[in-house]
């Protein structure tokens, strides 16, 4: 379970809080606090905290520095991706040990070449950080750029899943779990994308579910979903999660914990 933290103004309001940095900083230090110990990951969507200028990114430091505190894995939604000489500068600011913005893993884009993200996989290799690249993103507008087929026939979803198996092959022993995963929507059929998940790969590839609740996707439907590639999946939940109240959110958390858990228990 992934809790994501996406202060939207309208979810602001329903926890009577200001749409403002201070309001997102309460929210985000509040899904920390939710998250500990119970959800394996948080998802802070740099969007929301950016709208606020300085104040925004002085906010979500203030929400990152808790869930270091409280041992709380951050996955940084912040999708950047650039030539490598500049992308390079992305990953020193995300996942550089000590950076006011240092998160674990951070979600990244590969259209413009996946090895133009290389300037991210000193950290990686150094500092056990991870990346997350889109492949097939939750959004339907992403159907027909995701699923165009390469002159060798593979869809670039596809081809994008394979780079990160093969990085992840090449960097780590067969029973981990890799460092290189990828954003696959749990509101997508993915064999429409090109993508098999017949088969379990190894090493075990992580995947970052976006699309469960507010977007439609069920997790109960998790496994059916995912299948062979399963065994690593953070089922991401934001507004579904957020809407309804700082009260009560704990126990919001641990109810779609448990049932993600479930679904995916004996992968
Ligand atoms: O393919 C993707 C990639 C990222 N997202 C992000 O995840 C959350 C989803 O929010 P919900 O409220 O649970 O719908 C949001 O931050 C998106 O930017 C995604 O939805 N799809």
């Amino acid at each position: 379970m992934c809790v994501g933290i996406d202060p939207h103004a309208g979810l602001l309001s329903g926890w009577g809080l200001d749409d403002s940095a201070a309001g997102a900083e309460r929210m985000g230090r509040d899904v920390v606090a939710a998250s500990a110990g119970v959800a394996a990951a948080i998802k802070p969507q740099i969007s929301f905290f950016e709208r606020f200028g300085s104040a925004g990114f002085v906010a979500l430091e203030r929400v990152l520095a808790d869930a270091r505190e409280a041992g709380v894995i951050v996955v940084g939604d912040v999708k950047r991706g650039d030539i490598g000489s500049t992308f390079a500068a992305y990953a020193e600011a995300w996942l550089a040990p000590g950076s006011p913005l240092e998160v674990d893993a951070m979600t990244v884009a590969p259209y413009m070449g996946f090895d133009t993200l290389s300037g991210a996989f000193p950290f990686v290799r150094e500092h056990g950080k991870g990346l997350f690249v889109l492949a097939a993103t939750s959004n339907p507008e992403a159907r027909m750029m995701q699923t165009a087929v390469r002159p060798d026939g593979q869809t670039l979803a596809a081809s994008v899943v394979e780079s990160a198996n093969a990085w992840n092959a090449s960097e780590h022993a067969a029973d981990t779990v890799g460092s290189v995963g990828v954003v696959l929507g749990a509101t997508l059929t993915l064999s429409d994308f090109g993508i098999d998940t017949a088969v379990r790969v190894t090493p075990a590839l992580p995947v970052l579910a976006p699309g469960f609740g507010h977007q439609g996707a069920k997790v109960e439907d998790a496994a059916e979903i995912f299948g062979g590639i399963g065994y690593a999946v953070l089922a991401n939940e934001s507004r579904s999660i957020l809407d309804g109240g700082g009260v009560g959110l704990a126990g919001r958390v641990r109810e779609r914990a448990a049932l993600i858990t479930e679904a995916l228990d004996d992968r």
